[in-house]
């Protein structure tokens, strides 16, 4: 599938299954338009990782069709499940491996990326020194030096306390409006969608609601309220 200049993330009628008879994704559609910044929304076991997986490649869908502009970058929920080389700076150039760069050049790229996550000084830190949300950054870090123009974000802040939390998603919001990137990001932290241009509800392995990320605030805040009270 091809796709225009003005979208960058597009998933047509996807079905997946981890088990017979058990649909996980049911014709799941969406589009996330370039240069934007979007966020999946819905409950525990709803999809959203498996949706994410299935945009990254990483899982095939059982029908329907995924495009995307590329290179593309995914966070993990847990950074220690990417980080792997011992230092910043060579986990970073380890991601770089396969484009084969001067060395000078490869430089360049490490430092830019990491001076576009304002961790400029880290080059030399180890990665078991860093916090939580320093090791996201980096892993962010790792797909700004491909030059990756979509980045797939699952979780990102889940392990993270809320000021990182809230650090880490204004970051992704000027990368993609300083740079153009686009990102999908899962989350089930509603005051994280202050910072997206759009949001996506995913139910039942389909995306029921998409659009203004404060309607789809409201909207599952009143669906938690109302469970509340039939408790
Ligand atoms: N590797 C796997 N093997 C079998 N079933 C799986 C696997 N991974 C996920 N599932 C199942 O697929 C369904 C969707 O899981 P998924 O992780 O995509 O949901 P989610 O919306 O991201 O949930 P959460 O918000 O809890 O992370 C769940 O029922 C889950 O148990």
């Amino acid at each position: 599938m091809t796709l225009n200049d003005a979208t960058a993330i597009q998933a047509k009628d996807l079905c997946f299954s981890w088990t017979e008879n058990k649909p996980i994704l049911n014709a799941c559609t969406l589009e996330v338009p370039k240069g934007e910044f979007w966020m999946l929304l819905g409950t525990n076991g709803s999809g959203k990782s498996t949706l994410l997986r299935l945009l990254a490649g990483l899982l095939k869908p059982t029908s329907g069709t995924v495009a995307l502009h590329s290179p593309v970058g995914f966070v993990f929920q847990n950074p220690d499940h990417q980080l792997v080389m011992p230092t910043v700076g060579a986990d970073i150039a380890f991601g770089l491996v396969e484009e084969a760069l001067p060395t000078l050049m490869l430089r360049l790229r490490v430092e830019e990326a990491l001076s576009a996550v304002n961790l400029e000084s880290f080059q030399r830190r180890p990665i078991y020194a860093l916090s939580g949300g320093q090791k996201q950054r980096v892993a962010i870090a790792g797909a700004i030096a491909r030059h990756c123009e979509v980045l797939l974000l699952d979780e990102p802040t889940a392990l993270l306390d809320p000021d990182s939390q809230l650090d880490l998603v204004a970051q992704v919001q000027a990368l993609v409006k300083h740079r153009g990137i686009t990102a999908l990001w899962v989350t089930h932290r509603l005051e994280e969608l202050e910072y997206c241009d759009g949001a996506f509800l995913l139910e039942q392995g389909q995306v029921v609601d998409r659009g203004n990320p404060q309607r789809l605030k409201q909207r599952l805040m009143q669906s938690e309220e109302s469970s509340l009270t039939q408790e």
